[in-house]
């Protein structure tokens, strides 16, 4: 069978002290319990700003303005590879609270904190070139 190659977008989300939003994957998804850049696939037809509108709303409850790309990379998983770009977002309204509707958790985190939490294989890259572009 054909190599599966999914496209994939996260937010980069700051609030007002700087701190970045990350949030922990269910139990139950692939990667269980690994930390990430919420956000997820893109659909048949969608641009990648409306996905990640879409995801954000449906795993948190919470609308965000999608503004200019951070970074692109691309990473091959034993199953699958996937092509990720990540967009500095924000909140529509800064007060919003984040429900956890299919998160199991989120942190408001700084650079040096993410480095402690489990990301995906995918995020190493990720990480590097953030502290690289925040540095
Ligand atoms: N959102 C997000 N996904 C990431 C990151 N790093 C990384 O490897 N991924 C991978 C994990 C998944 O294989 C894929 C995202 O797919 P997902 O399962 O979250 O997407 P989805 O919500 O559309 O899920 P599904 O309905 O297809 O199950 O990208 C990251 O920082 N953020």
């Amino acid at each position: 069978m054909a190599r599966r190659h999914i496209r994939v977008v996260g937010a980069m989300l700051q609030n007002a002290e700087g701190r970045y939003l990350i949030t922990q994957r269910p139990p139950k998804a692939t990667l269980p319990l690994l930390w990430e850049f919420p956000g997820g696939r893109v659909e048949e037809g969608e641009s990648d700003e409306q996905a990640l509108a879409r995801e954000i709303r449906e795993e948190m409850g919470v609308e965000v303005v999608v503004m200019d790309q951070a970074l692109h990379t691309h990473h091959e998983y034993p199953t699958y590879d996937i092509d990720f770009r990540v967009y500095r977002c924000r909140l529509s309204s800064p007060e919003s609270a984040i429900h956890h509707l299919r998160v199991h958790d989120h942190r408001w985190v700084t650079l040096e904190e993410m480095s402690k939490y489990q990301f995906p294989d995918a995020d190493a890259k990720t990480l590097a070139k953030l502290l690289g572009l925040e540095a």
